[in-house]
């Protein structure tokens, strides 16, 4: 568990954030200068808030009524930068001794570098660079992992290569990741718990599956990042036409693409502006995909838009529907409906495996 209270003014810029967090990844998303960087160097110990109090785990890190504020080389914070750091004139494998030596055998076997151990990080791509810095700060045996946009330098098959890598950090090793991004498909694929921030306040926080369904989450994440996120499991597979039925509790989708084993467990995001509403079941439509939904809750946006939360089985998802569309479906909550979403709009870095 991860709590964490604390105000800073950073010359004009005022830092008054709140959140906790359970086990798992905790993202901290926002627009640049929201100060999340800010915050996470406070977790470390890099900064010192003006008054607050920080908890990991039990341990406090930081306490302005009482005075304590562990020094950083106490905290046990394993940091991760968007520029992996390496030293250029070490081995892969002394620059993860330099980080420690805690369990060196699982960790070069949980980020896959056992291949690399000799090579110098100049001949490393961007990707296992970055898997090397995560494999030091792991050795560190740190209480918790900060990740600042460890993979915004890299492109989008680089990212792909990594990112099953986190996720299995996250499902098996215990140590709590907050993981800084602006991504929110990434957000979307490793996250346990979302913290939206904007101008230095959490404006949002909690589980994944839940923020992201919340309509109100729409401006605060922008129209193109907001989708609800839902868990599925690969339930068949039409290879002539290339395409990966998923099953989940509101019913099955046709996804494009190969992906995964039968039974395969995947989490999927769903974009809201791809999400089509209709009062009536459509026929002759060309999207593959269309759910008996109700709506929950439908929430107006400043400028034309509407976003609409819709139950599917026992999962969310949210569209994202002009005003004047919902005026003209009536829409209202309790509502059943249907939603149809094209199968192309679910991308493969919107699945994760
Ligand atoms: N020491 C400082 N003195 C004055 N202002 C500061 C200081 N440190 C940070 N700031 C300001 O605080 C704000 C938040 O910065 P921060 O780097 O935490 O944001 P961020 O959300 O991590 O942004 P990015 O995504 O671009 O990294 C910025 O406006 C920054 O200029």
């Amino acid at each position: 568990m991860i709590e964490v209270t604390v105000k800073k003014a950073l010359g004009q810029f005022n830092l008054d954030a709140r959140f906790s967090a359970p086990q798992g990844v905790t993202a901290l998303f926002g627009p640049s200068g929201s100060g999340k960087t800010s915050l996470i160097n406070m977790i470390a110990g890099l900064n010192v808030p003006d008054s607050g109090r920080i908890d990991v785990d039990g341990t406090c890190l930081y306490d302005s009524t009482t005075g304590r504020s562990l020094p950083v080389r106490k905290r046990r914070v394993g940091y991760v930068f968007q520029e992996a750091r390496l030293f250029p004139h070490l081995t892969v494998l002394r620059n993860l001794r330099y980080g420690g030596t805690h369990d060196e055998a699982q960790v070069i076997k949980l980020l896959g570098l056992s291949d690399l151990r000799d090579r110098m990080p100049a001949n490393l791509s961007g990707g296992e660079r970055q898997r090397v810095a995560l494999g030091r700060a792991l050795m560190c045996d740190p209480q918790i992992l900060l990740m600042d946009e460890p993979l915004a330098a890299l492109d989008a098959p680089r990212k792909a290569e990594i990112l099953p890598y986190l996720a299995r950090l996250r499902d098996e090793v215990s140590v709590p990741i907050i993981y800084v991004s602006h991504d929110m498909s990434e957000v979307a694929q490793l996250a346990t718990t979302l913290v939206v921030m904007e101008s230095g306040r959490v404006v949002a926080s909690g589980p994944l599956a839940q923020v992201l369904s919340d309509p109100a989450i729409v401006p605060l994440v922008g129209v193109r990042s907001a989708g609800a996120v839902i868990n599925a499991t690969v339930s068949g597979r039409l290879l002539d036409d290339g395409l990966t039925e998923v099953a989940f509790s509101g019913g099955r989708l046709l996804l494009p693409g190969n992906f995964g084993s039968l039974g395969q467990k995947m989490r999927l995001r769903i974009p809201a502006q791809d999400v089509i509403l209709a009062r009536s079941r459509p026929e002759g439509i060309s999207a593959l995909n269309v759910l008996p939904v109700v709506v929950k809750a439908i929430e107006q946006g400043k400028g034309p838009g509407v976003a609409v939360r819709l139950q599917a089985g026992d999962d969310m998802l949210l569209a994202r529907i002009t005003k004047r569309s919902a005026g003209r479906m009536q829409l209202a909550r309790g509502q059943q409906i249907f939603a149809i979403i094209k199968a192309t709009a679910v991308g493969r870095e919107d699945i994760s495996l």
